[in-house]
């Protein structure tokens, strides 16, 4: 079983017989098993045991196993239980639905169902567009997968990507008041998955598309926003993209070089990879190698995946070919999106001065910070446990609070643009170092600012239907 890095807390329930069971003995174990304690709860006391949760932090390469073989070679103590604060906190769900007024008496009940509610269905149905007035359309959004690109894990199937899904409807509420439905459909069919969202659709303001693996998500996206007049966007693609191009935005400026001047490889050209090139070549980088397993993409070469024909003929002006060790020598910049390990300390001795590595596979990077650090001048990850988080929960509340509230009918190039140089303007020059290149999620100046730019730009390219009336 994989031990995942979030897991560095354990809770563990102890049962310590009164004669012979000591605390001291176990606190020392654990101490010296390399766990620390973080706090001791009495649980329950009589004259025969006592019952604790002891909190431990797992340090270093400490495993939860490690510590539960110690204790269970001490006498007189007993293992009732053992639970990781992560598990906790996914008990019964991360979400719940909350009605937004009381049904207080009948008098109520016949306005919010049945009698009253008829009227209201019924002017809905004379005028459909109502239902951004009168339903819950005009805040929601559907964060929806089919579980088989979820985080770096893979095709683990959509009861096991539910987990992440809520999470990012935890984030679209708290971040930016979107109210947001995680739904995770048991098909992989590319026409099926089409479908059942269209079907959907009526439901929502927007769609967030999630962890749908590549080159399947191209289809489903383009297709859906062709075919909705809600916005219908890949979080993996474009939200990552946004979040990059803003880190990046912000990462040339320390090292004191420009857009189209440096060298930039991206590796992983799946999801997250293809946007993001579109989105640099978008924002003035000429000087562009993406590489995916089989190596640097290359105009030479046919490929079956028309994202990558795309990108080959885009990029890469002078043809490299070969691995990512073979082409990133003279890089000012690396972007990861693919998977952990694929960048090795001897690849970042050979980039130019003043390295920006953005890794950002999750959980696990494509190399260690840790070990990169000596090596780079800018380092960033998609993780929260380290400086520099480039992760798109950075951008799809903001984005998704903008164009909800000016009705936008897609989420479009200008708005992605706009959403990035917004982010990057959360940083100021003052504040500007290589630790501190982005925004912290929790930088209450990120949404509102994003929420401004996104709904100008959708104003000033006409894909709004509502003018909010600071922007008359
Ligand atoms: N930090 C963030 O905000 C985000 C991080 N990610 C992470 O980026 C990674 C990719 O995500 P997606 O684009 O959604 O997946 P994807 O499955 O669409 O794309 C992954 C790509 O990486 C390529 N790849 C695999 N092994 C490789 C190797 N050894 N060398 C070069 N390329 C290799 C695959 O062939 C594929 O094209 C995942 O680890 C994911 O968690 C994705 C989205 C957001
Ligand atoms: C952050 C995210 O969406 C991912 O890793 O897939
Ligand atoms: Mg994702």
């Amino acid at each position: 079983m994989i031990e995942l890095a979030a897991s560095t807390t354990i809770i563990m329930r102890l049962e310590l017989d009164t004669q012979s069971g000591s605390f001291a003995e176990l606190a020392g174990a654990i101490g010296q098993a390399g766990g620390d304690i973080m706090a001791v709860d009495l649980i329950h006391a009589d004259k025969v045991s006592t019952t604790r949760d002891i909190t431990v932090n797992l340090l270093g390469n400490v495993t939860e196993s490690g510590i539960i073989q110690v204790i269970k070679k001490l006498n007189g103590i007993k293992l009732i239980n053992v639970s990781d604060p992560t598990f906790l906190v996914h008990l019964g769900g991360k979400i719940e639905v909350q009605p937004r007024t009381k049904i207080k008496n009948r008098d109520d009940l016949s306005k919010v169902y049945t009698p009253g509610v008829a009227k209201v269905c019924m002017a809905i149905h004379e005028n459909p567009s109502r239902a951004y007035s009168l339903t819950i359309k005009r805040n929601t959004v559907a964060v929806i997968s089919d579980g088989t690109a979820v985080l770096g894990l893979g095709d683990i199937g959509p009861e096991a990507a539910m987990p992440v899904m809520e999470g990012k409807a935890m984030l679209f509420k708290q971040l930016a008041g979107v109210d947001a439905f995680p739904i995770c459909l048991a098909t992989k069919d590319t026409e099926e998955i089409i479908r059942t969202i269209k079907q959907l659709s009526p439901t929502f303001g927007g769609i967030n598309l999630e962890d749908i693996s590549s080159p399947r998500c191209f289809e489903i996206e383009r297709r859906l926003n062709e075919e909705l007049d809600i916005p219908v966007f890949h979080d993996d693609q474009h939200g990552t993209a946004v979040v990059v191009l803003a880190g990046l935005i912000n990462a040339i400026k320390v090292v004191n070089k420009s857009m189209d001047q440096v060298r930039v490889v991206v590796t992983g050209i799946g999801a997250a990879g293809v946007s993001i090139v579109k989105m640099l070549l978008a924002a003035g980088v000429r000087n562009l190698v993406a590489v995916d397993h089989m190596g640097a993409l290359c105009r030479k070469q046919q490929y079956d995946n028309p994202m990558w024909t795309w990108v080959s003929q885009n990029t890469n002006e002078e043809c490299a070919e070969g691995t990512l060790s073979d082409v990133i020598p003279g890089a000012d910049v690396f972007i990861g999106v693919s998977r952990q390990g694929v960048l090795k300390v001897e690849d970042l001795k050979t980039m130019a001065k003043d390295p920006i590595v953005f890794a950002m596979a999750n959980p696990e990077p494509e190399i260690d910070p840790e070990l990169a650090e000596p090596y780079v001048r800018v380092m960033a990850t998609g993780r929260s446990d380290f400086p520099n988080q480039i992760n798109n929960v950075l951008c799809f509340p903001g984005i998704f609070r903008g164009a909800l509230e000016c009705r936008a009918s897609v989420i479009n190039e200008e708005m992605k643009l706009a959403a990035s140089w917004a982010i990057a303007s959360v940083v100021s020059d003052d504040e500007l170092n290589e630790q501190y290149i982005i925004p912290s999620i929790f930088n209450d100046k990120v949404v509102p600012l994003m929420r401004k730019a996104v709904i100008q730009a959708a104003i000033d390219t006409n894909v709004a239907r509502r003018i909010p009336r600071e922007f008359r």
